[in-house]
């Protein structure tokens, strides 16, 4: 169950908004020498990690054309109008996303103006530890497909029998990816670091994963290749007053508590009755779960916290900056205009977390681990660079020249200075 909480002094804060997760050293130290074997011996190395840490023997890598076309007929038609349904919502909610740059004149004669360029080749990466996370496939491949990225390449963990879950085939088709292949953890983001013979090279990784995959992430920064930024295990953070329904509050914390055993999840509340009859609800509901294993160890490394007021609970998750923040409290507007850390928003008692996970429109990729200090969750900017322009006519030059002349000589740049200098000679004789 929770560890419980009643009205920590401040002093203890910074201690409490840390989560539970293994020490980076450790990992960094493991994941480095798989990034080694990748880099050395490729292919062969993604082979042997696969029968090392998810225990399946592979010949192939990649998802062959005869397993990607049977998988429309392996799943039932609700899901696949579910999958469209959510399609078109992110789609839509990230298409308004594109942005028109005008040029701007900045002095007579002088016009700067930026364009988004999308990145060539990019990696998704899709979890499938413990779930096959095709929602993740829309959550990326919508926005990659909209900013136009040439070459995308999947990477998710075989099952056990060595497919790939049909509804990620199905989900792949309907975005038109092509290239899967089935490989996970920190053996994928290597092989997307430096590419091997079957997995191509990428500029850029995206996606969530467990703390393997998000240290490996981190790691690949370190060769050069960019990253979306730090979405490990997944967390939400609950504020609750008298007004909330206690049932509600347990179903949204057992939602992300579900996702795996380095989850956390966090109730905030003012009322000592509320953290009651949601410890109450949380065993009620938690009994019927599949994943009752995963989410009594998750619970037992979260937090139930009494706080004293609705300003006291913002400030504290404002710390904590969750990756998902839900406002089950009376005035939860007025609340959200508050909230400056946090990964994604959901105000009011209609608004349960798992709609954000799968369909409102919004992207669930998002920072954990307190990264929603610094970093937003994914969006179409995440695939695209912005290319700054600028043109300058003989006058333009004119205008501006001087001063950039005045400027480059105060740094004591003289080429600098002389690029403008040289140009200002030529047109004074025309
Ligand atoms: N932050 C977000 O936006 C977001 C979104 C979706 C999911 N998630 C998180 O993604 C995670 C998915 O985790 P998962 O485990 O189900 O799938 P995963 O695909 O992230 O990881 C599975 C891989 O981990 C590797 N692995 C397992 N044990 C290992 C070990 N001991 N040493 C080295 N490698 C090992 C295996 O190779 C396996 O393929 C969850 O923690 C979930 O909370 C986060
Ligand atoms: N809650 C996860 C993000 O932390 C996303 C997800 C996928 N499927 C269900 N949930
Ligand atoms: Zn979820």
């Amino acid at each position: 169950m929770l560890k419980k909480v009643k009205y920590p002094d401040r002093g203890s804060w910074p201690n409490l908004v840390k989560r539970p997760v293994q020490d980076y050293e450790t990992l960094e130290a493991q994941i480095k020498s798989v990034f080694e074997q990748v880099r050395l011996t490729g292919d062969e190395a993604l082979l042997q990690f696969t029968a090392q840490f998810d225990k399946v023997e592979l010949t192939k890598l990649l998802v062959t054309p005869e397993e990607f076309n049977a998988a429309s007929s392996l799943i039932a038609e609700n899901l696949k109008k579910a999958i469209q349904q959510a399609y078109q919502n992110i789609k839509t909610f990230h298409e308004a996303q594109q942005e028109e740059f005008t040029p701007v004149e900045t002095m007579p004669g002088v016009t700067c103006w930026r364009k988004s360029v999308a990145i060539e080749k990019v990696g998704l990466y899709i979890p499938g530890g413990t779930a096959p996370l095709f929602s993740t496939l829309l959550m990326l491949g919508v926005p990659a497909k909209l900013a136009g990225c040439q070459q995308i390449v999947l990477c998710t963990p075989p099952a056990k029998d060595g497919s790939v879950h049909p509804a990620i085939l199905f989900t792949a088709s309907l975005l038109g990816i092509d290239t899967i292949v089935k490989v996970g953890g920190s053996q994928a983001i290597a092989a997307l670091t430096f590419g091997t013979s079957t997995v191509p090279a990428v500029s850029k990784i995206f996606g969530p994963g467990n703390q393997y995959v998000t240290v490996a992430k981190q790691m690949a920064g370190k060769y050069g290749v960019a990253i979306d930024m730090p979405a490990g295990p997944s967390e939400v953070l609950v504020m609750a007053d008298e007004t909330t329904d206690p049932t509600f509050v347990a179903a949204d914390l057992l939602s992300q508590a579900e996702h795996g055993t380095d989850s956390q999840v966090v109730l905030l509340t003012t009322s000592e009755q509320t953290l009651q009859a949601v410890e109450q609800a949380l065993e009620d509901q938690a009994a019927y779960l599949s994943r009752q294993t995963i989410v009594t160890k998750t619970l037992n490394n979260s937090l139930g916290i009494i706080l004293s007021s609705t300003a006291e609970m913002l400030e504290f998750s404002n710390l904590y900056a969750p990756e998902h923040l839900i406002l089950s409290v009376k005035n939860y507007e007025q609340v959200a205009v508050g909230v400056i850390n946090a990964g994604s928003v959901f105000l009011g008692p209609y608004s349960p977390e798992s709609v954000g996970d799968y369909a409102s429109g919004t992207n669930h990729t998002l920072p954990t681990n307190g990264y929603a200090r610094a970093y937003s969750g994914v969006s179409l900017d995440s695939f695209v660079k912005k290319i700054t322009f600028q043109h300058l006519t003989s006058q333009g030059l004119q205008q501006i020249g001087p001063h950039v002349e005045v400027l480059a000589a105060a740094e004591g740049l003289d080429a600098h200075q002389q690029a403008v200098s040289i140009r200002l000679k030529s047109l004074a004789h025309v």
